[in-house]
């Protein structure tokens, strides 16, 4: 359900602008033009997931509005032509999202990353680490605002336990000075466990010496705040390093998921099975590599268009989804698909494999108009001690051995050769 935008603003040509925004994210918007509109729609109804409010309204010339909507529980951010500096301590003296001066284009620019980040925000979790409470509460506070899933610790101790719950932790935000374990020891022993790529750190501290902001970096930290610092600093590095993880997240995934089937690509499965082949051997755990390719996906491009090609590739996904979605799956290339898995034995191994075949060859896919029916192939090859690439061989070797064989059936590495 799209959720609920609240926007007060006088002139049409603007509101008209930030509906497009808040429509173009999904938001469903209402629009007031004066105080006594806001009044009269938040008698009827309050549940407003954000509101953008402009400073001055006909009939509210000094930011009354503000306080209006504020009093109803919704984050806001105020949108202000003013650019005085009465104005701005004004605004921020009250818990607002953030405000954005009307400079230019830019502020709409900005008004667009920010209702989006209050929708994302809330799949985030941000450890606040501070042994005084009233500093927790001021950093946390500032985060909720923002729709951030908040959690605290006391100490170094604490933090790395409320790391070990919640695995929805992007960024620790930790105080210098603490009882038990400090600040720079908390940064190091996390930099034990989660890389750059996977955590961000920003250190803060009161203490009037350069020097820890130096000491924070060196240990492992990503950034560092001096107290007392500003709302508008604060926000500016929290989503900069918000923003970089989620960047790497993006490259990452693009370097290793296939984007048509999602599946892990070739270079993921590689990486992956190389790990987990020998610890398989190590414990005598029952394991095979296959392979597993389309039969004749070139005729289904050809009579059909690549399109329905693309959808049987993507439907050939969700069957291994369903049958193997406890082995490491992949998209190798083309119409080339692999599996790692374990199981009991062998022949479950096996039986589990073929079940997917022959599932898939009696069932019919429609794509437009088109009823297509597809068949699969299958090499495998089981508990092989070679190294892994080699194994990925030996299942080609048994895949070709069924393609010859006639397609649709499996052939197992030095058994039906
Ligand atoms: N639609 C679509 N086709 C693809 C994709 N990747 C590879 N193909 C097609 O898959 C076909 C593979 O052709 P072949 O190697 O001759 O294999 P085949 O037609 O599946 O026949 P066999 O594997 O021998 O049973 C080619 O026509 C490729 O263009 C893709 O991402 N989308």
């Amino acid at each position: 359900m799209s959720k609920q935008l609240l926007v007060v603003e006088d002139s049409k040509p603007i509101a008209r602008v930030i509906r497009q925004i808040g429509e173009a994210l999904n938001y469903q918007v209402t629009i007031a033009t004066t105080l006594a509109e806001v009044e009269g729609i938040l008698q009827g109804k309050t549940d407003f997931f954000a509101a953008t409010i402009d400073y001055a309204l006909p009939d509210a010339p000094n930011g009354e509005a503000i306080a209006c909507v504020l009093s109803h529980g919704i984050p806001s951010v105020v949108m202000t032509g003013k650019m005085d500096e009465a104005t701005r301590q004004q605004i921020l003296a009250q818990p607002v999202v953030d405000y954005i001066p009307k400079e230019n284009s830019q502020a709409f620019l900005y008004l667009k990353r920010i209702l989006h980040w209050q929708i994302t925000n809330s799949s985030t979790g941000i450890l606040v680490v501070d042994d005084s409470l009233a500093a927790r509460n001021y950093v946390s506070q500032l985060l909720k605002r923002r729709n951030f899933n908040v959690y605290l610790a006391n100490d170094g101790v604490q933090a790395l336990e409320r790391l070990k719950q919640h695995k929805d932790i992007k960024l620790v935000i930790t105080d210098l000075e603490m009882p038990i374990m400090d600040g720079i020891e908390l940064t190091n022993e996390i930099r034990k466990i989660y890389s750059r790529d996977q955590l961000a750190i920003i250190g803060i501290s009161g203490a009037d010496n350069g020097m820890h902001s130096a000491r924070f970096i060196k240990n492992g930290a990503d950034d560092f705040l001096r107290k007392p610092f500003c709302p508008e600093e604060f926000y500016c590095r929290i989503t900069q390093n918000i923003e970089n993880l989620n960047n790497i997240e993006q490259i990452q995934k693009a370097a290793n998921i296939d984007y048509l089937t999602d599946l892990p690509n070739r270079r993921a499965f590689f990486s992956k099975a190389e790990q987990l082949v020998p610890q398989y051997t190590k414990r005598n755990m029952p394991y095979c590599v296959a392979m597993l390719d389309i039969d004749f996906l070139k005729k289904i491009n050809d009579n059909y268009g690549n399109d329905a090609g693309d959808h049987v590739l993507k439907v050939m996904a969700l069957y291994m989804r369903k049958h193997l979605g406890s082995g490491l799956l992949a998209r190798l290339g083309g119409e080339e698909f692999a599996v790692l898995m374990y199981g009991t034995d062998e022949d479950q191994l096996y039986t589990k494999l073929d079940d997917l075949r022959r599932d898939i060859s009696v069932s019919q896919l429609t794509f437009e108009e088109h009823h297509i029916v597809f068949n699969i192939s299958v090499g495998l090859v089981c508990n092989s001690t070679e190294k892994f690439a080699k194994q990925l061989n030996q299942a080609e070797s048994a895949l070709y051995n069924a393609k010859e064989n006639g397609r649709n059936q499996m052939s197992v590495f030095g058994v039906d050769d």
